[in-house]
């Protein structure tokens, strides 16, 4: 048995003459929050991609769930990986019902057909939109949801199939502050929940960091800058050389935030 969630071993991603992941390893264990940082263009949703299975790297291995990339199903990655992005609710029908969005993912499905949930399913799928406070809108169509809603749904979506590993891209973006807010205590809740599936969020802002995660992976240029625990890569001189511009940086009750120094 072995407690790694993930790990990328020197893996690198070239399209064309681009190398937009150069050389990275890391290694994600059992029981981690992680945060994917770095400005745009840097790598961050093409790292979250290698971890859920369904990009190959150019080069270097990636083990999911202590699998050798390629050994494990599509279906049975599905199930166990449990992702929300942009991309993925671009793939949402606007007619489908709230519920459905959530509780079909039980089955690694978009859209319903011709499946029978039973009570569990159903239960379950009230249970995470009332943790994400979408309850109310569980009978509503997900085209005529804000911006905010969808993402909640969508993350409620992505941890229906009770999934070992969570891959969130940007849930924040697009968020007004009170829904930046209620989505970050929903995260800090499942942050603190031993029983939760590891997670590894991807964001540009500090601001977005959940309170209760862990570690980060820092990145620039598809290059590694940092990874470790958040005490360690969260400094002025790290996200200073990550993001290319000088950084103050403050914690506060478990939050972070940043600013230019000043000139
Ligand atoms: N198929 C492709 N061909 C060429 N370049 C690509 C391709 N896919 C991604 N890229 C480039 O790779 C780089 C990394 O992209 P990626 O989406 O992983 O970055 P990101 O850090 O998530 O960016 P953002 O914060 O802007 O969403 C970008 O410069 C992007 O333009």
């Amino acid at each position: 048995m072995t407690d790694e969630v993930l790990a990328l071993d020197n893996v690198s991603v070239t399209r064309g003459d681009k190398t937009i992941i150069d050389s990275i390893s890391l290694t994600v264990r059992d029981g981690e929050r992680w945060v994917v940082l770095g400005p745009n263009g840097a790598g961050k949703t093409t790292v979250l991609q290698l971890a859920t299975g369904r990009m190959y790297p150019t080069s270097g291995e990636v083990h999911i769930l202590g699998e050798k990339l390629g050994r494990l199903d599509v279906a049975e990655l599905r199930s166990r990986v449990g992702l929300a992005s942009s991309a993925l609710e671009g793939r949402i029908q606007g007619r489908e019902r709230v519920k459905d969005v959530v509780m079909t993912a039980a089955y690694g499905m978009i859209g319903r057909w011709r499946e029978a949930y039973d009570d569990f399913d159903e239960t379950r799928a009230e249970d995470l939109l009332a943790a994400f406070g979408v309850a109310h809108l569980a009978e509503r169509t997900f085209g005529t949801l804000s911006e905010g809603e969808r993402k909640r749904v969508q993350v409620a979506r992505a941890l229906m199939s009770d999934p070992e590993l969570l891959l969130l891209d940007e849930p924040a973006g697009g968020l007004d502050l009170g829904g930046r807010e209620e989505l970050m205590w929903a995260l800090t809740e499942i942050a603190g929940d031993h029983r939760s599936p590891v997670i590894m969020l991807v964001t540009h802002h500090v601001e977005e960091i959940p309170a209760g995660f862990t570690h980060a992976l820092l990145l620039r240029n598809g290059k590694k800058v940092a990874d470790g625990p958040l005490e360690e890569t969260l400094t002025p001189h790290l996200l200073s050389e990550t993001f290319g511009l000088e950084l103050e940086v403050e914690r506060h009750r478990g939050r972070w935030a940043a600013r230019a120094a000043r000139r």
